[in-house]
């Protein structure tokens, strides 16, 4: 059974709406300060637009400001100037920062045209380290199952790098480049799957018919490298919204599993914490209430929101270990190592990334 937990909507709008609601309500929840901001990771995409539009309309109504918010943006494609119309920096800026309170200092993109790319990566990944770690990624799901841009055959401990964009995405991309494939740039910056998966919690938006396959791939089957949104089921807070459409390759039994799920959680209520509408636990939390009595501190939001503020742990589920690469080993202080190159990364990756 899947581990990762679904929530489904009846159509594209209402997911996104659940999304939106779901991030005002933990940034409110959360109350940031200078001092302490929340960090949040975003992606870009058609999908998401509704999640912006959403944020940006209850920002203008007065219930949610970004003052305190610091993001990171998932992606960004190699070469293309930053205000070519489908850069990404353009995307964020026209759906989402030019319309609210930000503060422009707080704002990442990976730049795509640093004179030194890896450099670039790697201090894209020393950014978050320092902003506290990301509280709260959200993101989209390419056709073939991929995540921000790690593509199929991307490693399961990737951090910030280069990637070569598969076919299947320069074909999928194509539509915001006049449908002309070779029109889209062939590499992309990306944070890694370890990097998202080093997030405190993870979000994200899946919606229409194109999308059942590769779904059902990342949440029925196992933790696999060429459908990489599956390492959300290593996770230990994640959820994936979904409107009916992106269900229908999903078992009967998986979505009514889910929705069982969802509809017992707004009967529980816990004695001395918020609990928020029940939007929040884990799949893994979920599991466990089949089995043993539900553990309190998984149902809710502590009131005192600084104990959601530890350091970021520097990855790996444990579980993941067990299904990492022999060649990947760990360091003295428990740090992941890259793997060694082997001979399917060798073909499915460019020689120009180092690490996959
Ligand atoms: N790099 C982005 C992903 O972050 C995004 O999730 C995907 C799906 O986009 P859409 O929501 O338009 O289907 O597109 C691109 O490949």
């Amino acid at each position: 059974m899947a581990t990762t937990r679904l929530i489904v909507r009846d159509d594209a709008a209402t997911a996104a709406k659940y999304v939106s609601d779901y991030i005002v309500d933990r940034i409110t929840v959360f109350a940031p300060t200078p001092e302490r901001t929340f960090v949040l990771g975003l992606p870009t995409g058609s999908s998401p637009e509704g999640v912006y539009n959403n944020l940006v309309q209850r920002h203008k109504a007065g219930n949610i400001s970004f003052k305190h918010v610091v993001t990171f943006n998932m992606d960004e494609y190699v070469g293309l100037p930053r205000e070519h119309p489908q850069s990404y920096h353009t995307f964020m800026y026209k759906h989402f920062f030019s319309h609210i309170d930000i503060n422009p200092a707080n704002i990442h993109i990976l730049n795509n045209n640093a004179p030194d790319l890896d450099a670039e990566c790697i201090a894209y990944e020393e950014k978050i380290k320092r902003a506290g770690g990301i509280e709260l990624f959200l993101g989209g799901m390419g056709d073939d199952g991929h995540i921000a841009f790690n593509e199929p055959g991307s490693s399961l401990a990737s951090r910030t790098r280069i990637k070569t964009l598969a076919p299947s995405t320069l074909q999928a991309n194509s539509r915001f480049f006049a449908h002309n494939p070779s029109a889209v740039p062939r590499m992309a910056l990306t944070v890694g799957i370890a990097t998202i998966l080093a997030a405190r919690e993870v979000s994200i938006l899946v919606t229409g018919a194109h999308k059942a396959l590769a779904l059902q791939k990342c949440v029925e089957e196992g933790v696999n490298h060429m459908w990489t949104l599956s390492a959300l089921q290593m996770h230990a807070r994640a959820m994936i919204v979904v409107d009916e459409e992106a269900t229908v390759e999903l078992r009967v039994k998986t979505v009514r599993y889910f929705r069982a799920v969802e509809g017992s959680e707004g009967r529980q209520k816990v004695e001395g914490e918020e609990v928020m509408e029940s939007k929040r636990d884990s799949v893994l939390e979920d599991l466990d209430r089949s089995q043993t009595a539900t553990p309190k501190h998984f149902l809710a939001a502590p009131k005192r929101p600084e104990m959601l503020r530890m350091v970021t742990p520097d990855l790996v589920p444990d579980a993941m270990h067990v299904r990492l690469p022999t060649e990947m080993n760990r360091g003295n202080e428990g740090e992941v190592r890259e793997p060694k190159l082997d001979s399917m990364h060798e073909r499915v990756d460019s020689p120009t990334e180092g690490i996959f």
